[in-house]
C-alpha cells in the first residue's frame, strides 16, 4: 500500500485518487429504539493526513470507531479501513491499526512492561519495550509496577504506548489527552506529528478544540451522529465568516476614517483613541492597517482577535446556524 507523507500544508481538497485511509458510507448505528448514535456518515479520511475527529460528548464519535474496528456491527452502512471491509476484515485491519480507546481497558494487577510484551506479542512486532517507554515518557520503574497503582496520566501513557506497538499504518486516539497534564497534551501532538511525517495516518478523536486545531490538517465536526462540517480549521472559519477584531490604539482619530469602504470591514467602532474594526475576511487585516496610516493617523498600538474555536464550534453544534456553509453541501 503506498503511504505517501503529506506535509499539512500540502493539503488542499484531497482527491480521489488519494489512497484512503478510512471510508464509511451511509454508516447508521443505532441502540435499541431511540438512540440514533451514527446517523447516514459518509467520511474519507486520507492517507498521512492528520484528521480531527469532533464533536461534543455524545456526538458518535467513539460509536464511529467501534465500528470501525468491529467492536460493535452497524445497523446499516459500511466502513473500510486502508482498503479493508470493517466486518469481513477485521484482522487485516487490527494488524495494522494502533488504537487508544476511550476509556482503555488496562489489566490492574498486570505491569505496564507486561502489557507492552503482550502487545507486542499480539502485532508480531520487534519493538522494544524501553524503546516504547521512552517515547510516552514513562520510566522503566514504573513500567515494573503493576497498572494498579498509576496514576491517570500514567494509565493515558501505557495505552498510547500500546496503541504505538508495531508502528501502525493508521493511529487512533479517543479523546488522547484525557488525564494528561500539558506535557502530555504536547507529547500526544508530538507523536501524531511524527506519524504523519513518516507516511502514516492520525485520527484524532476530541471533544477538545484546541488540541485539534493545534494538530490536525482537516476536522470533521460530528453533532447528534451527523456529520455537520469537514474542512481544514481555517477554511471552517471561513465558511462561516466569523473574522477577526483588530483594536488599534491611534495617536488621534483621522476626521474622515474610510476604513468602512475596505473590502472585508463588517463593522468600525471608534472610542476615544481606540479604533475597533471587525474584519470577515483575512487580507483585509492589512489593508486596516495601511488605510489609518493613509487617513492620517499615527498607530501606537495594535492588537488582533480570532474568533474563538469556541464560537466556531458552537455555531455548527449549537443553535446558531452556520452562515455560508450548507453542511450538507459537504457531505
Ligand atoms: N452501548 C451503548 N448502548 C446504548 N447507547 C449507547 C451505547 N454506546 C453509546 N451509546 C449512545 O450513543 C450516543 C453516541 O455515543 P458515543 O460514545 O459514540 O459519543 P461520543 O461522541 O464518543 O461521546 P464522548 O465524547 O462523550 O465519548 C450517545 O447518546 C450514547 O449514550
Amino acid at each position: 500500500m503506498d503511504t505517501r507523507s503529506r506535509a499539512s500544508s500540502d493539503w488542499g481538497t484531497p482527491t480521489d485518487d488519494e489512497p484512503v485511509a478510512i471510508r464509511t458510507t451511509g454508516l447508521t448505528k443505532r441502540y435499541g429504539k431511540d438512540v440514533l448514535a451514527v446517523d447516514d456518515l459518509d467520511l474519507t479520511v486520507y492517507e498521512g493526513e492528520i484528521f480531527g475527529f469532533l464533536g461534543p460528548n455524545g456526538a458518535g464519535k467513539s460509536t464511529t470507531i467501534d465500528v470501525i474496528m468491529d467492536y460493535v456491527r452497524p445497523s446499516a452502512g459500511s466502513a473500510t479501513v486502508l482498503g479493508f471491509d470493517a466486518q469481513t476484515e477485521t484482522r487485516e485491519i487490527h494488524e495494522r491499526v494502533g488504537i487508544l480507546p476511550d476509556g482503555y481497558g488496562l489489566y490492574e494487577r498486570l505491569t505496564g512492561r507486561k502489557h507492552l510484551e503482550y502487545a507486542i506479542a499480539l502485532k508480531r512486532s520487534d519493538d522494544a519495550v524501553d524503546d516504547l517507554l521512552d517515547r510516552v515518557g514513562l520510566d522503566a520503574a514504573a513500567a515494573d509496577r503493576v497498572v494498579g497503582g498509576y496514576s491517570k496520566g500514567m494509565m493515558q501513557r501505557l495505552a498510547l504506548a500500546i496503541a504505538l506497538v508495531g508502528d501502525p499504518q493508521l493511529l487512533i486516539l479517543d479523546e488522547p489527552s484525557s488525564g494528561l497534564d500539558p506535557n502530555g497534551v504536547r507529547l500526544v501532538r508530538e507523536i501524531a506529528r511524527d506519524h504523519a511525517n513518516r507516511g502514516k495516518t492520525v485520527f484524532f478523536s476530541s471533544h477538545i478544540l484546541s488540541q485539534v486545531e493545534a494538530v490536525c490538517d482537516r476536522v470533521a465536526i460530528l453533532n447528534r451522529g451527523r456529520l455537520v462540517a469537514i474542512d481544514s480549521i481555517d477554511g471552517l472559519r471561513d465558511a462561516l465568516g466569523t473574522g477577526s477584531t483588530i483594536t488599534l490604539t491611534v495617536d488621534a482619530v483621522p476626521d474622515s476614517l474610510t476604513l468602512v469602504e475596505i473590502a472585508g470591514v463588517s463593522d468600525v467602532v471608534v472610542d476615544g483613541r481606540i479604533i475597533r474594526v471587525s474584519v470577515d475576511d483575512a487580507p483585509a487585516k492589512v489593508d486596516v492597517i495601511d488605510r489609518i496610516r493613509d487617513d492620517g493617523a499615527s498607530i501606537l498600538d495594535v492588537t488582533i482577535e480570532e474568533s474563538s474555536l469556541e464560537d466556531l464550534f458552537s455555531a455548527y453544534t449549537g443553535d446558531v446556524p452556520p452562515r455560508g456553509n450548507d453542511a450538507e453541501a459537504d457531505r
